[in-house]
């Protein structure tokens, strides 16, 4: 079977993708697959370390305000739709699997145009605005919370529900110490904060400001910054650091389904995909919704688990390094409350999602 792949922007729409790869790599090793995306991506740093081939097709969003650039950017969807469709004639797919990001519009437009099956993954409670688009044209759409599906009314037919792929990826991940690479201990109870695939300025802040008050802990910190905010951050650190800090710093954690099998507290924004892997692993949390996004569905992700006691919900608006700590040791100097919380958030966790899909896959290949 030939797979085309399409996912991108931001992490939380790549990695269910590959997940689902990987899954179906091993229970079909014949499978092929081609993964379409934009140079700018994060994709295209991604996607390097699966081994697969990487096609590009040049595409940006577009602004919510109509400007000059509004024509521009139709202009450039027209293109893309058309390169789109050249790569989709070239290697000839059997399914194209769409998980979201303003590069899957013209890729899975272009494969219904030419008669080829696709499906559409919705990670998040509100649905994307290409999700949307491209719900008319798709075979089938996957979806992770029940409240997306009035977003895909007109379509009741072609849901299904299958929670996201990276759920089985990481509850599957083998216990390991993984935090030495970090100089951390992994026997110590641990902290991973970071604000999404692309790190958050505002959580960044706030860390700083509780980096003296974190080195006394008797829990240690991991922290991913972002990779544009890596710079700014290390130059605060040169000015506050002793030795003494049990805390590491780094831009990303590529190899997080290890990380989070040694953590003990999350502190995170709340994206779609990482909410699947907190539930799907049973990790407590405190989530910091981005206010910067599409109808608010980041508060309405977290929402989702801090009504079934799953998570602790912490405002970006009254976030300070004060509270952060306050909020940490809330948890962290109570371990019955994190294993409620843990206990709770497994219950929501969706630890067979990428076979659910690959049944929905299944499925639509018989027809
Ligand atoms: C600003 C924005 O539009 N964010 C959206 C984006 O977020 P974003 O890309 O931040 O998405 P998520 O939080 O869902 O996923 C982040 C992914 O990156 C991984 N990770 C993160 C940091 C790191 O250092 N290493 C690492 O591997 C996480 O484990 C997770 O797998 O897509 C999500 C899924 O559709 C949406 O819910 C978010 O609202």
């Amino acid at each position: 079977m030939k797979i085309l792949l399409s996912g991108g922007g931001t992490g939380g729409h790549v990695y269910p993708a590959l997940a689902l790869m990987r899954r179906i790599q091993e229970v079909d090793p014949t499978a092929e697959f081609l993964y379409v995306g934009t140079e700018k991506g994060l994709e295209s740093k991604i996607v390097k370390d699966y081994n697969i081939p990487f096609a590009s097709v040049e595409i940006k969003g577009f602004k919510r305000s109509l400007s000059l650039d509004t024509f521009k950017t139709i202009r450039m969807f027209i293109s893309s739709i058309k390169q789109a469709k050249k790569i989709v004639k070239k290697y000839q797919p059997d399914i194209v699997i769409g998980t979201g990001g303003y590069v899957c519009a013209p890729v899975v437009y272009a494969a219904s145009k030419l008669g080829i099956p696709s499906i559409i993954h919705e990670q998040n409670s509100v649905a994307g605005i290409t999700n949307k688009f491209l719900s008319r044209y798709v075979t089938k759409i996957a979806i992770c919370f029940e409240e997306v599906k009035k977003d895909f009314a007109k379509y009741p037919a072609k849901i299904c529900f299958t929670g996201n792929p990276r759920a089985q990826e990481v509850s599957n991940v083998q216990k390991k110490a993984a935090l030495e690479e970090y100089n951390l201990d992994s026997k110590k109870p641990t902290v991973v904060i970071f604000g999404g695939s692309r790190g958050a300025k505002k959580i960044n802040e706030a860390f700083i400001e509780a980096l003296p008050m974190l080195a006394t802990k008797n829990y240690q910190v991991l922290m991913a910054t972002g990779d544009v905010h890596y710079e700014a951050i290390q130059n605060q650190l040169i000015k506050i650091k002793n030795d003494k800090f049990n805390v590491s710093v780094v831009s990303y954690i590529p190899n997080m389904p290890e990380v989070f099998s040694t953590a003990s507290l999350v502190v995170s924004r709340s994206g779609a995909t990482t909410l699947a892997e907190l539930t799907a692993l049973g990790l407590p949390s405190i989530l910091i919704p981005s206010p910067y996004v599409t109808n608010d569905h980041q508060t309405k992700n977290a929402e989702s688990l801090v009504n079934k006691h799953a998570a602790m919900l912490l405002k970006e608006s009254e976030l300070t390094g004060e509270k952060l700590v306050e909020t940490l040791d809330e948890l962290m100097l109570d371990p019955n409350k994190r294993q409620e919380m843990a206990e709770n958030a497994k219950k929501i966790g969706m630890p067979d999602a990428s076979d659910r899909l690959i049944e929905v896959i299944n499925e639509i290949m018989k027809k």
